[in-house]
């Protein structure tokens, strides 16, 4: 073990013996000393945001909080099929209500689309890309580079502003995600995800051997694209223009659209669990101002200065700050009031047309969410919701947010996927980071150094043993088993749930057109097949089919999903979800059982 470097300075990296609460972790310093921390002791550096909530939120009293998230890891739980990383239905109400009550923005490596797709609320911003494919509702001043912004109209005809600098990359990116697509074809378990302005290259399923010749095929790639960089996050290469441009500038930028990115009395609140997400921690802490959060279950070096352990804990985080505004912000009191104004923004989701490029005044049109910008309930004399602590203090009567809520719980339940950053995953993660040292060439992050690889060898390998070979009789399989229509009578009564109060759940078939060039891999090949009826499922249907019901029934739904998945991807030479086979199904199935 020793130092690592990395662009920015040296790294501390931490190697996690056990995560369990408590027991120690070995870490590795600077000076190459290996210390023992356990998780409790790393709390003392960066404490639990749910722990120190009320000292965050007195600090906050007079601030104006805008708030920031990651999608994956963060949102939701890191599972092994990327287009499954569904959110849960608790999870969608907690950013819904706190989308209500404070400017909330998402800022994903995803592609904006898709993020949108998984998250379904419309009065959120969105940032895909990494933040090099913003939707803002008004542009900026100060990055008011009209080059880079366009106006656009969303699906309901309101206006969008897209800033995205990294436009005249696309057709490289196109090149570079066709050449992966081709070099990375006889790598079993590699799979390339098109993100608009990125591309990930994912290597969760690819066999450890495997992996340093993936790797070299990443990089030989790149060689013919200088002006790009290759980064790594939680089993993904991503590649992206090498523009400085990350999810820090990306914060910063809609900040100002907002009106208030010079302002002191603003408070950005930034909740994010991989490496790409430091560059937005740094920018809050120079800021000097507001709440950087890191989601892990392990110790980790982070710019972060507070905690979560993982989105279970996120979403209880953003229930207690929904819980902070004055009550007559909250939105399911319109239920009791509606006089009350409806907060809402435009979708954000544009469609192709293009109608012009001018630049807009900011304070020129009407801010509909100007009751936003109202600071934290003390200053402004609502009453509040109380903690525990101030009720039971107060004496005063307990007010349930449930009661009012539009979504009912029992069938519309989501389940959360099984975590895939459990603790084994992320130990073998940060192993490996110590481990290697051949990831260097070109590698902007913190993780330059590190190839990630060599991690739980017997879990996947025994899984991968248990998997048939042969993918196309496991589509076949896959493809037949989809007709098993046994779940059906919960599927039905899960939609029927879903479909009644969800007020986003649109069932459009979007044109896929922002995606310049085609054929650009899995995403667009299912929009470009328009209908989301017969063996192209929505999200939509996929979650119903799955995530809304019982763990037997999500359980089934991934491995439908799987071999969906699976028979699309199969077009550009892959499909590795089909080869992990109904034997890890019936893993999960024990697991789930045994929940
Ligand atoms: O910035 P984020 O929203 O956190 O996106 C980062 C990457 O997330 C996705 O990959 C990760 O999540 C997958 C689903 O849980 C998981 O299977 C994969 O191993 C993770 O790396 C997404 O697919 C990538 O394109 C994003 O770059």
């Amino acid at each position: 073990m020793r130092k690592k470097s990395v662009a920015g300075g040296t790294e501390f990296l931490e190697l996690s013996i056990s995560s369990l609460m408590g027991r120690p972790h070995l870490s590795v310093s600077e000076n190459g000393n290996a210390v023992l921390v356990s998780y409790n002791s790393w709390l003392m550096k960066k404490p639990s945001a749910l722990d120190t909530f009320d000292q965050m939120m007195s600090i906050a009293k007079g601030k104006r909080i805008v708030v920031f998230l990651d999608y994956d890891g963060t949102l939701s739980n890191i599972v092994d099929n990327p287009d499954e990383a569904f959110m849960t239905s608790k999870m969608r109400m907690a950013v819904s209500d706190v989308a209500r009550c404070f400017p909330t923005a998402i800022i994903s490596g995803r592609n904006r689309d898709k993020v949108y797709d998984f998250v379904e609320l419309d009065d959120v911003y969105y940032a895909g890309s990494h933040g090099l494919d913003i939707a803002a509702p008004l542009q900026s001043l100060k990055y008011g580079d009209s080059k880079h912004q366009t106006i656009v109209a969303d699906e309901k005809g309101n206006e969008v502003v897209l800033f995205q600098p990294a436009k005249k990359y696309l057709p490289a990116i196109q090149k570079i995600f066709k050449a992966l697509n081709e070099e990375t074809k006889r790598i079993k378990g590699a799979m390339v995800e098109h993100n608009k302005f990125c591309i990930s290259v994912h290597y969760r399923h690819v066999h450890d051997e495997d992996f340093c010749t993936l790797e070299k095929l990443v990089k030989s790639v790149l060689k013919g694209y200088q002006d790009f960089r290759l980064a790594k996050g939680k089993k993904v290469f991503e590649i992206r223009p090498d523009i400085e441009w990350d999810k820090g500038h990306a914060l910063e930028y809609l900040l100002d659209t907002l009106g208030l990115g010079s302002s002191t009395d603003v408070l950005p609140m930034y909740i994010g669990d991989d490496r790409t997400d430091e560059d937005a921690f740094k920018v809050i802490r120079s800021r000097g101002q507001g709440y950087p959060i890191l989601v892990s279950s392990i110790p980790k070096d982070t710019m972060a200065l507070y905690s979560l352990r993982n989105p279970a804990e996120v979403k209880n985080f953003l229930l207690r700050l929904v819980r902070c505004m004055p009550v007559n912000l909250l939105p399911h009191l319109r239920l009791l009031n509606p006089s009350l104004p409806v907060i809402r923004f435009s979708t954000m989701k544009p469609n192709s047309l293009v109608k012009q490029s001018r630049v807009i005044p900011i304070f020129s049109r009407i801010f509909p969410h100007k009751l936003k910008y109202q600071s934290l309930s003390k200053n402004l004399g609502f009453p509040t919701l109380h903690t525990e602590q101030q009720r039971q203090h107060l004496g005063v009567r307990r007010f349930s947010t449930r009661s009012f809520r539009g979504r009912s719980s029992s069938n519309s339940e989501v389940r959360a996927s099984k975590s895939l950053i459990d603790d084994e995953a992320e130990l073998s993660d940060w192993v490996n980071e110590l481990k290697s040292d051949s990831f260097r060439t070109r590698v902007y992050s913190d993780d330059d150094n590190d190839s990630g690889r060599g991690r739980s060898n017997d879990r996947r390998r025994g899984r991968d043993e248990r998997v048939g070979r042969d993918s196309a009789s496991l589509v076949k399989r896959r493809r037949e088993s989809d007709s098993d229509d046994s779940s059906a009578p919960n599927r039905r009564r899960a939609r029927d749930s879903f479909a009644s109060f969800s007020p986003n759940s649109r069932s459009k078939a979007r044109s896929g057109s922002e995606f310049e060039g085609k054929g650009e891999g899995f995403m667009s090949r299912r929009r470009e097949n328009g209908s989301r009826s017969g063996k192209n499922l929505s999200m939509e249907k996929r979650r119903e089919r799955g995530s809304e019901l019982g763990s037997s029934e999500s359980f089934s739904r991934n491995s439908r999903g799987k071999a969906r998945f699976g028979s699309e991807f199969n077009g550009a030479g892959r499909g590795i979800y089909v080869s992990e086979g109904r034997e890890w199904f019936t893993r999960r199935e024990e697991f789930v059982n045994g929940e």
